[in-house]
């Protein structure tokens, strides 16, 4: 893997998009709420026009009837994830969809599948249609397709057309109006205007598919300016980069980057300023670093990792610890001896997660706003954020991957997992709507159920990144990662919201893809991953589930296994 970076300001400058820029300006745009969605292309006078199904106000959002009408680019800039999930829903230049597989998507839409297969996505919902020119309040022009035209059309009202034998390019067919106000263009259906309606089930028809299917200007067109949206996003965002070499795609721009969680109704996290946080004997400087390294007495790591090898050396307190620990009663953890989750190499290296909460996974506490400690002390390390440079990248089988731009030695910290904070019963809803084909990107915060007045299997919260999110939420799974999340958190009371934090689990290299395990597995014998591979693969329960594409010696087939 290569490391080359793609600099912001030079966003176009690795992938084969054509170079030149062509930001247009919208004087008009179409809202983007009033869009069902994008149903075809075309070239018309080299310019790019794209189909667009609007939204009607009632329920459902696809009614049987809604009015379709052409636009350009331009005044699609706010509603270009529409235009995404259109290109992208195409077959990819280079597939094995034939011609005709691409002309009859449309009596059998065909999903778009991970790289290397592509289809057409098509809705058949029966629609009414406009085509129309934009230029200001339209008035019903005549139709070329010789379609019947009435004043009282009846929502039932199908004309059929000789429409198959018609130039469509030179052809303004509509069923409602375009009205242009305060700067934005609206369709609404005409109820007196003498307007001709044809059946929207023809949407797109044969010829502009064919049309489309043999014009790519506006794909690129579209997809220059779905790069370019992408690139004004990322321009906010410090020390992360975006390189595809394998394709023309761009993420999702439906995704907005955060810097912190958004908590969602019936979501709660106490507030900074109420944390609790270590007081005297902690205080900046305290011994050659500072405060906090005393673990007995720091308060913050009152309910961190107890370290028995200390503790053995006080054989009574030993004693009475195991007894408490083998009774499964609470264990009075005040003023043992806890194993501190930092080191701090010398020579300004990054501080690393020490071993035993690398492997044993306990939470970790930090020091917060309210302590004694000040800004220098060493259990602040994910607070502080990301130090190092992430790249997005385009996998060959995976969807978006990241790699970072420099060396991580193991336990260095990289960023964390962030997103809308759901309630498991929104978690639900989202779920239950979602297009299975779709990555998932919805983390648990349940490292707490089954503690007490911590959430229980029923009432954790979730994390959902694929709306909001950071660089991590385009990590993937690998049956073998590199990475590791961990529970990291400054208010050691609060068991609902704290961090996902990624560190390396082990030395990557600068251009290596990070990746973590999905399932948080720990280590098994190759052998007895190839076992469970096989059976995996047998099992029908797993038909529906999403191949593994990590390539590792101990893949385990499947995700989510
Ligand atoms: C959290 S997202 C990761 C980013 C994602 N690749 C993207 O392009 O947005 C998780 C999704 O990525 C894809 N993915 C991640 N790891 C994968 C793997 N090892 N093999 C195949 N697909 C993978 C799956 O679609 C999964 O649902």
């Amino acid at each position: 893997m290569s490391t080359h970076r793609v600099s912001k300001a030079n966003s176009t400058g690795n992938h084969p998009l054509p170079p030149e820029r062509t930001r247009a300006r919208a004087t008009h745009r179409v809202p983007a709420q009033n869009i069902s969605k994008i149903i075809c292309h075309r070239e018309v006078d080299n310019k790019a026009q794209f189909l667009v199904r609007w939204t009607t106000n009632k329920e459902p959002l696809v009614p049987p009837r809604t009015i379709a009408s052409w636009h350009p680019l331009e005044e699609l800039i706010s509603a270009l994830h529409f235009v995404q999930a259109y290109t992208e829903g195409l077959p990819a230049p280079g597939s094995t969809i034939t011609r005709n597989e691409f002309l009859t998507a449309e009596a059998r839409p065909l999903k778009r599948k991970a790289s290397g297969s592509a289809g057409l996505s098509r809705d058949n919902a029966s629609t009414a249609g406009l085509l129309s020119s934009n230029t200001g309040l339209l008035t019903p022009l005549p139709s070329h397709l010789g379609v019947s035209r009435s004043s009282s059309l009846s929502s039932n009202d199908v004309v059929t057309s000789d429409a198959d034998e018609q130039d469509w390019r030179s052809v303004t067919v509509y069923n409602g109006i375009l009205q242009k106000k305060e700067g934005r263009v609206y369709a609404k259906k005409s109820k007196t205007a003498n307007v001709v309606t044809i059946n929207t089930a023809t949407l797109p028809t044969r010829e502009m598919l064919d049309h489309a299917a043999a014009t790519p200007g506006p794909i690129i067109a579209a997809e220059r300016a779905i790069r370019n949206a992408f690139m004004e996003k990322l321009r906010h965002v410090k020390g992360v980069f975006l390189r595809n070499e394998v394709d023309t795609t761009t993420p999702s721009l439906d995704f907005d980057f955060i810097d912190k969680f958004v908590l969602r109704e019936g979501v709660s996290a106490s507030d900074p300023e109420t944390y609790v946080g270590c007081d005297e004997p902690c205080k900046p400087n305290m011994a050659h670093y500072c405060g906090c390294e005393y673990t007995r007495l720091c308060d913050c790591l009152e309910y961190a990792a107890v370290d028995e090898t200390q503790l053995m050396k006080d054989p009574l307190r030993y004693a009475q610890y195991l007894e408490e620990k083998d009774s499964g009663d609470m264990v009075d953890l005040t003023g043992l001896p806890k194993r501190f989750p930092y080191l701090m190499p010398s020579g300004g290296r990054p501080p690393v997660l020490q071993s035993f909460y690398r492997e044993q996974r306990h939470p970790i506490y930090e020091c917060n706003i309210n302590c004694n400690c000040g800004k220098v002390c060493k259990t602040r390390v994910v607070q502080k954020g990301r130090h190092v440079d992430l790249t997005i990248f385009k996998t060959a089988n995976r969807g978006w991957g990241v790699y970072c731009n420099e060396d991580l030695v193991t336990g260095e910290f990289i960023d964390v997992y962030l997103g809308e904070v759901l309630t498991n019963e929104e978690t639900s809803r989202r779920e239950a709507k979602a297009d299975v084909d779709k990555g998932s990107y919805l983390y648990s915060l349940d490292k707490f159920v089954g503690d007490d007045s911590a959430p229980t299997e029923d009432t954790y919260y979730v994390v959902d990144g694929q709306y909001m999110g950071n660089a991590t939420r385009f990590i993937n799974h690998s049956c073998e990662p590199n990475c590791r999340q961990y529970t990291v958190s400054e208010n050691k009371y609060d068991t609902w919201v704290y961090n996902l934090a990624f560190f390396a689990y082990t030395d990557i290299p600068a251009g290596t893809e990070l990746t973590f395990d999905y399932m948080d597995k720990d280590e098994e014998e190759e052998e007895d991953v190839l076992r469970k591979r096989q059976e995996a693969v047998k099992d029908p329960n797993n038909a529906d589930k999403r191949p593994c594409n990590c390539g590792a010696q101990k893949c385990r087939g499947y995700l989510w296994v």
